[in-house]
């Protein structure tokens, strides 16, 4: 297998080609049922199917969240690693949502099942969560610097829980979060046109100008749509940084479907949005 070129630059080209949208394809349960379709695996693989097929060719980036294949065990697992495999057929990118984090040992195993390139479930990139401490991440920041891939650290969450962990400040007086900002501000250094590994920041948590998200790479941000963020609000949060932001929405495009030209319909008028707040 001929090596990948790195992440943060296939990123960049695809943000250029396509635009910077991600959308996420999340079968929950209510949106089975919205489309017609039963709770089970059936149900799970024609959801996953018609969102590959109406959106593949045309969206930069995908973030299946897997906890909604792993409901169904391994049959709902297979249907994963089938939409990953087509999505990345079609071009596009696919950040797999399974915001791993352990131990080091088992963190490589982690590792591999998500960025070894003969694994059924490689990825593009990964999310980690860095809270058993950031260095507990270096297998899989290895893996994915040897295979092309990135990592998607958990830094900022759209979630209001988060900032108990995150925002608290160490005796160094950073709070976590810039702390693990400024690790991946180090991994990114010297990277051109943008580093491999970025940060998830929520686009729900209004002005973030205390933290430096100048990392040098891609900032996931999730939140729009269902939990209230717009596009329009991403100047506003991001600042300088947002030409480096990906943002994501699912349920806010999911819930267009299961009509191919309503879901294609509605991933353009976000892609149009975030283009509008970018040119704001
Ligand atoms: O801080 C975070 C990190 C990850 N997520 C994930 O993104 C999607 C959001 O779905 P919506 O339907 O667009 O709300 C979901 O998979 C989360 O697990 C996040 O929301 N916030």
């Amino acid at each position: 297998m001929s090596p990948l070129e790195p992440f943060g630059a296939r990123l960049r080209h695809a943000m250029d080609a396509r635009g910077p949208l991600c959308v996420g394809i999340d079968p929950h349960d209510s949106l089975l049922s919205a489309w017609g379709l039963h709770d089970d695996v059936q149900g799970l693989e024609r959801f996953t199917r018609t969102v590959v097929d109406a959106l593949a060719d045309r969206v930069a980036v995908f973030k299946p969240q897997s906890a909604f294949f792993e409901r169904f065990g391994s049959r709902g697992v297979a249907v994963l690693e089938r939409a990953v495999a087509d999505l990345r057929d079609a071009g596009a990118l696919v950040v797999l949502d399974a915001k791993r984090g352990d131990i080091g040992s088992t963190m490589t195993a982690y590792a591999e099942t998500f960025l070894r390139k003969d694994s059924p479930l490689f990825a593009d990139a990964l999310t980690v969560s860095p809270y058993l401490g950031y260095g507990s991440l270096k297998p899989a920041v290895d893996l994915a610097r040897d295979n092309g891939c990135g990592l998607f650290v958990l830094a900022l969450t759209s979630n209001p829980e988060g900032a108990e962990v995150q925002r608290a400040v160490r005796e160094d007086g950073r709070t976590v979060a810039a702390t693990m900002l400024a690790h991946l501000a180090a991994e990114n250094a010297g990277e051109a046109p943008l580093g491999s590994f970025g940060a998830v920041v929520g686009a729900t948590l209004g002005d973030l100008s205390s933290y430096d998200l100048d990392i040098n790479g891609p900032l996931l941000a999730p939140g729009i749509g269902a939990q209230g963020a717009t596009p329009a609000d991403l100047p506003a949060v991001f600042g300088a940084a947002v030409r480096n932001v990906v943002p994501s929405v699912s349920r806010g495009v999911l819930r267009h479907g299961p009509d191919a030209a309503a879901l294609r319909a509605a991933a353009e008028r976000y892609a149009d949005e975030v283009r509008a707040a970018a040119g704001a």
